[in-house]
């Protein structure tokens, strides 16, 4: 029964039945020690009395207590040859007695490494000890009933290992299918009116705590974050762990009303935000949560994911540390977004994106002295499209990755081959996306592409956002470094929109401030973007940085900016971005721009 892997009750069933069979007026008993090893539960009794049994089921391992429980303490054999008068057995002789028990022998199980699973007994109704017979047999069916014992016990394990995730210990996504596929049949099987719930969540900046403190502070927050949560859910829901910052909740029979689950939401989200002492540093996580509900959001597991999915990225995108509930609206989105970031896979391999350049004029020479490199994307079905159509999605995939480095490729590439045509030497910047930044090679990819493309460094500028700069100081700092010191240039794309601290500033290896174009169109009635336009090119002045304003559009905005000491411009009213034919032609004719000036 064993090797044909029957359920553990049924083998140790079977084994005290032959063993009765063998041993004439003989009970047999098997009871299985409980995971904190300090109590025995039934296991199997075939012939003993259903209310002794009952009555032993739990007992305390201890010192005295009757055979089993001290056989189980000493780890050895207890022979009690009457049970009326042996004091191992006189808080439970009255419970025996009745049921014409008068001796009783009992064997630890014990584990290959010796580790207690139960105890084996053998009732008798007179008062006597065992035979040799008697001994020899229990010797046998001990280490049978070990193994049984044992194999049950690394199933469970193996079970477990399978079906957990083996950081926080909570259920895994096999598990959570598995469960939620079984909470939906008991809703519709019972014809129940409430809701089974899931509830995506995903932490919002847990990539400060383990860009700052390490993995290994990032998994015991995940831990803490864990049992937060657990807490917060009764017995009968799941919080599992999907992998990385995502957890699932399931919520089972709920009241049919979105306000009883947001009662939970509330308390899940009061529990994350509970500040986190690690390594001397506190914490605050946030979290975004989307919620999708059986019946009306989806029939299966699949399904219900999915939107629930969809339904915590709109709550990320609406401003995260919030929750969403799932509309079928979202799901639109989500299978536009899917699509999408298919497409952006199969262009960058089909060669569909291309890069128009933009010049940026020295306001003192009227020069171009450099150009930005931007992306365009040649759609087989949407025609071209303009970065704002697909940079953010392509950032949140992580093909900004490989479309960044193409980007890179391709400008240093078309820089080298202007130089090359004879064309006067100018920089080329390129804009950097935070995911770019943060891989762990990117200045040696860097370095790569300026070697394959012949480009000196020099004539490459990279444009980070404030916002990416200040996501984790101490590392954009290291990274600008190790790149300044080939000569590679930086500056600081839209300026102004971030929350920059100036001594964070003083110290990054920065040539130059963009302000950012939204200050430039207002400047004709705005005020306030007049004084932060000015503000800006006497702080670039100040910290030794050139000031590049963008989106110059309007002859009045020139004139604003070159009477506030502006040293540069770059927007339409010089020239839209435009493709490497009509920029070398640009370059050819310095005339074109100069009359702009
Ligand atoms: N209204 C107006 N607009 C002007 C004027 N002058 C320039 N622009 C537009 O302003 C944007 C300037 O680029 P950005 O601030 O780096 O903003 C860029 C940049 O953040 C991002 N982007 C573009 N190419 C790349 C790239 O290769 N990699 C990454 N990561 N982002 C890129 O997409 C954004 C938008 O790019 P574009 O659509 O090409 O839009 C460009 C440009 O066409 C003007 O006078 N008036």
């Amino acid at each position: 029964m064993i090797a044909m892997n029957s359920p553990l009750r049924d083998v140790l069933d079977k084994i005290t039945r032959l063993i009765e069979e063998q041993l004439e007026g003989v009970f047999a008993s098997i009871l299985l020690v409980d995971s904190d090893g300090e109590h025995l539960w039934h296991g199997a009794a075939p012939s003993l009395p259903g209310t002794y049994a009952r009555a032993i089921d739990g007992i305390a391992i201890g010192p005295n207590m009757g055979s089993c429980g001290t056989a189980a303490y000493r780890r050895e054999s207890v022979i009690v040859a009457d049970i009326a008068n042996d004091a191992l057995w006189s808080n439970f002789r009255d419970l025996a007695q009745p049921h014409g028990l008068r001796s009783c022998w009992s064997t630890p199980i014990l584990s290959h490494q010796g580790d207690l699973l139960g105890t084996f007994a053998l009732y008798s109704g007179e008062v006597r000890e065992p035979g040799s017979f008697e001994r020899r047999l229990t010797e046998r069916v001990v280490r049978i009933a070990a193994i049984a014992i044992e194999r049950k016990q690394n199933e469970d394990e193996i079970f477990f290992l399978a079906n957990h995730d083996a950081l926080t210990g909570l259920p895994n996504r096999i598990l959570l299918k598995d469960r939620l596929t079984q909470a939906m049949l008991h809703t519709q099987l019972h014809n129940h009116n409430p809701w089974v719930s899931v509830v995506f969540v995903d932490l919002d900046n847990f990539k400060t705590v383990n860009d700052r403190l390490g993995h290994t502070a990032g998994d015991e927050l995940l831990k803490i974050v864990a049992g937060r949560m657990v807490g917060c859910v009764r017995p009968i829901d799941a919080v599992v762990r999907l992998g990385g910052d995502e957890f699932v909740i399931l919520l089972v029979d709920l009241p049919a009303s979105t306000d009883a689950i947001s009662v939970i939401l509330h308390k899940l989200r009061a529990a994350i935000t509970d500040p986190i002492a690690l390594d001397g540093h506190e914490f605050h996580i946030t979290c975004s949560m989307g919620v999708a509900t059986f019946p009306h959001d989806g029939n299966d597991a699949e399904a219900l994911l999915m939107n629930a999915d969809a339904a915590m990225y709109q709550a990320k995108n609406s401003g995260r540390d919030s929750f969403q509930f799932f509309t079928a609206e979202m799901n639109t989105k989500a299978h536009e977004r899917f699509a999408m970031q298919d497409a952006i896979r199969s262009g960058i391999a089909r060669s569909e994106f291309y890069l128009d350049y933009q010049p940026q004029v020295d306001l003192r020479s009227g020069h171009i002295f450099a150009v930005e490199a931007l992306v365009r994307w040649r759609h087989p079905v949407l025609g071209v499209l303009s970065p704002v159509h697909f940079i953010s999605l392509a950032e949140e995939t992580g093909l900004i990755v490989p479309l960044g480095d193409w980007v890179l490729n391709e400008a240093c590439r078309q820089n080298k081959a202007w130089q090359d045509a004879g064309l006067p030497h100018l920089s080329v910047s390129v804009n950097v996306s935070a995911l770019q930044f943060q891989e762990k090679d990117w200045p040696q990819r860097v370095r790569r592409i300026l070697k394959e493309s012949g480009l000196e460094a020099e004539y490459l500028e990279l444009e980070v956002t404030e916002s990416l700069l200040m996501r984790n100081v101490d590392q954009a700092i290291a990274t600008m470094k190790e790149l300044q010191e080939l000569g590679v240039h930086f500056a600081i794309d839209d300026f102004g929109t971030g929350y920059s601290s100036l001594s964070t500033l003083k110290c990054l290896p920065v040539t130059r401030l963009k302000i950012d174009q939204s200050f430039v169109r207002n400047l004709a009635h705005d005020e306030d973007d007049r004084s932060i336009i000015s503000a800006v090119i006497s702080l670039g002045q100040r910290l030794n940085m050139m000031v590049i304003a963008e989106g110059v559009e309007t002859e009045d905005q020139l004139a604003f900016l070159r009477a506030n000491g502006c040293d540069e411009a770059q927007g339409y009213h010089f020239s839209k971005p435009v493709d490497p034919g009509a920029m070398a032609d640009l370059l050819n004719a310095p005339e074109l721009i100069l009359e702009h000036i």
